[in-house]
C-alpha cells in the first residue's frame, strides 16, 4: 500500500510505517501524476484536494488531512468517488487557544495594562475558541462568545451578536471556519464597514484563516487608526502575505499558532486512528511515546505570581516573540513562509511544563490554564 504523505506531518514514519511504504511528498506543489498510484492520501491545509489532482487515481482508499480546517477538501467529490475522508478536528485546538492567549499577555506586556482588565469576544466558539475560553476563565478574564450557528443548535452557554460585542469588547479574537455559503459566512466578515467599528483601542486577533479579515480594508483602517493593535497568524493569500501589512501588525507569525508539537501529533495519530479505521485494524502505537521531554524538568513556584511573571511562565513554554522575529526577517516570500513553517519544532503546550509550589503559592489555577500540576 503506497502513502503519499505531505513532508510536513510529523511521525508518520513511526505511525504509518508498518501499514504500507511512506512516500514524503510537498504539500504546496503536489500534482495529478505523483498522486496517481497512491492508495492513502495525507495532506496538510496547503494541498487543494479535488478533482484535478485526483482524476488520475483510481485506487485511492482513503484521503486524510492532519487539520482542524476542511476549506481545501472538495468534500462532495470525495464522497461522490466514494473515498473516505478524516481530518483532525481539535487536533491543535489548545495550541491555538494558548498561542492567543501569549500573544494577549505580550501585547498588555508592551502596551500597558494588565489583560486580566481587558474584556475579550471570542468570535466562532469550537474548539480553538473555546480552548482559549478556557485560558481566559483560568486566569479570570472577562469573555463572551459569539457563535449564531452554535446559539441555535442548543448549545447552553451564553452567546451574543457579533455587532453587541464590537460595542463591549476591548478585544476580538476570530476562531471561525473560512465559509462563503450558507446564513452566516466568513469570508471578509471583517470587511472595511465592520474593521471601522473596531472599538477606541482594540486589540484584533485573527487565528484562523486569512480571508476572514479583508487584508486590503485592514491596511487603509490602520493606516487611519493608529490605535489599534493587531496579532495575525493567518493571511490573505498565504504563502506570500500583503508586504505593507506586516509592518501594521504588531505580532505577525506564518500560521503557526496550531504548531505545537502536540498539536501536530495528534493531528498525525487521528488520522492514523481513522485509517486503521477504514482497514479493521487495531491501532497498535502510543501517542504519548511520540513526543520528546521537554526541556526544563519543572519549576518550583514560592510566591504567587504576577502578570508579567505569568508572561514569563509562557514564554519559557513558547515565546512569540522568536517566531514573529524570524517572519519579518524570513517569512515574507512564499519560500521564507513555508520554509518557517516546515522547520517549526520548537513549540511545546503548557502541560509540558510541571509546576511545583512551596505552599505559599497558589497554582491551581495554573493546572486550570494547561500547566501540569506536581503539588508541593
Ligand atoms: N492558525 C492555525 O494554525 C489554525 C487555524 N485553524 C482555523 O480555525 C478554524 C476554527 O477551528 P475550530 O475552532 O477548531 O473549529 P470548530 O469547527 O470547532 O469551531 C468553529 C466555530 O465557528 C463557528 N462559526 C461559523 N461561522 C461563524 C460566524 N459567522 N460567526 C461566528 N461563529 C461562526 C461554528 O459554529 C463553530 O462553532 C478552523 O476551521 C481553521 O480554519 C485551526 C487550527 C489551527
Ligand atoms: O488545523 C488547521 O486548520 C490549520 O490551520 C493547521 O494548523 C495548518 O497547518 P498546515 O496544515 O498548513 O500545516
Amino acid at each position: 500500500m503506497k502513502i503519499l504523505v505531505d513532508e510536513n506531518m510529523p511521525y508518520v514514519d513511526e505511525l504509518f510505517g508498518e501499514l504500507g511504504q511512506v512516500v514524503k511528498v510537498s504539500g504546496r506543489t503536489l500534482d495529478a501524476a505523483t498522486v496517481a498510484d497512491a492508495d492513502v492520501l495525507l495532506v496538510r491545509s496547503v494541498t487543494k484536494v479535488n478533482e484535478a489532482l485526483l482524476q488520475a487515481n483510481q485506487q485511492l482508499r482513503f484521503v486524510g488531512s492532519a487539520t482542524i480546517g476542511m476549506d481545501h477538501v472538495d468534500r462532495d467529490y470525495l464522497a461522490r468517488r466514494n473515498i473516505p475522508f478524516a481530518n483532525a478536528p481539535g487536533c491543535n485546538a489548545i495550541a491555538v487557544g494558548e498561542f492567543a492567549f501569549i500573544a494577549m499577555l505580550e501585547l498588555a506586556q508592551r502596551y500597558g495594562g494588565r489583560l486580566q482588565d481587558k474584556r475579550i469576544a471570542i468570535v466562532g466558539a469550537g474548539n480553538t475558541g473555546t480552548a482559549l475560553a478556557n485560558c481566559l476563565a483560568a486566569y479570570g478574564v472577562d469573555y463572551r462568545l459569539c457563535d449564531p450557528l452554535l446559539a441555535q443548535s442548543g448549545d447552553k452557554r451564553a452567546f451574543y451578536s457579533l455587532d453587541e460585542l464590537l460595542g463591549w469588547a476591548d478585544v476580538i479574537s476570530l476562531h471561525v471556519p473560512l465559509t462563503r455559503e450558507g446564513a452566516h459566512p466568513t469570508w471578509y466578515l471583517f470587511d472595511e464597514q465592520r474593521l471601522d467599528k473596531l472599538p477606541p483601542n482594540a486589540w484584533l486577533l485573527n487565528c484562523c484563516r486569512g480571508e476572514v479579515i479583508d487584508n486590503r480594508a485592514l491596511i487603509r483602517v490602520k493606516s487611519r487608526r493608529a490605535d489599534l493593535r493587531l496579532v495575525l497568524d493567518v493571511w490573505e493569500g498565504e504563502p506570500n502575505p500583503m508586504a505593507e501589512l506586516v509592518p501594521l501588525v504588531d505580532l505577525a507569525t506564518p500560521h503557526i499558532a496550531g504548531y505545537s508539537l502536540e498539536g501536530k501529533a495528534r493531528g498525525t495519530y487521528m488520522l492514523y486512528q481513522a485509517l486503521c479505521r477504514e482497514l479493521g485494524i487495531t491501532p497498535s502505537a502510543d501517542l504519548n511515546s511520540l513526543l520528546p521531554p521537554f526541556h526544563l524538568a519543572g519549576v518550583t513556584l514560592s510566591q504567587n505570581i504576577d502578570e508579567r511573571q505569568l508572561l514569563g511562565l509562557c514564554r519559557s513554554v513558547y515565546d512569540v516573540r522568536d517566531d514573529d522575529w524570524v517572519f519579518r526577517r524570513e517569512g515574507l516570500d512564499g519560500r521564507g513562509f513555508d520554509n518557517m513553517r516546515k522547520n517549526h519544532r520548537h513549540r511545546r503546550e503548557f502541560s509540558a511544563l510541571a509546576l511545583a509550589h512551596t505552599g505559599a503559592s497558589e497554582v491551581d489555577w495554573l493546572s486550570q490554564l494547561g500547566f501540569t500540576g506536581i503539588g508541593s
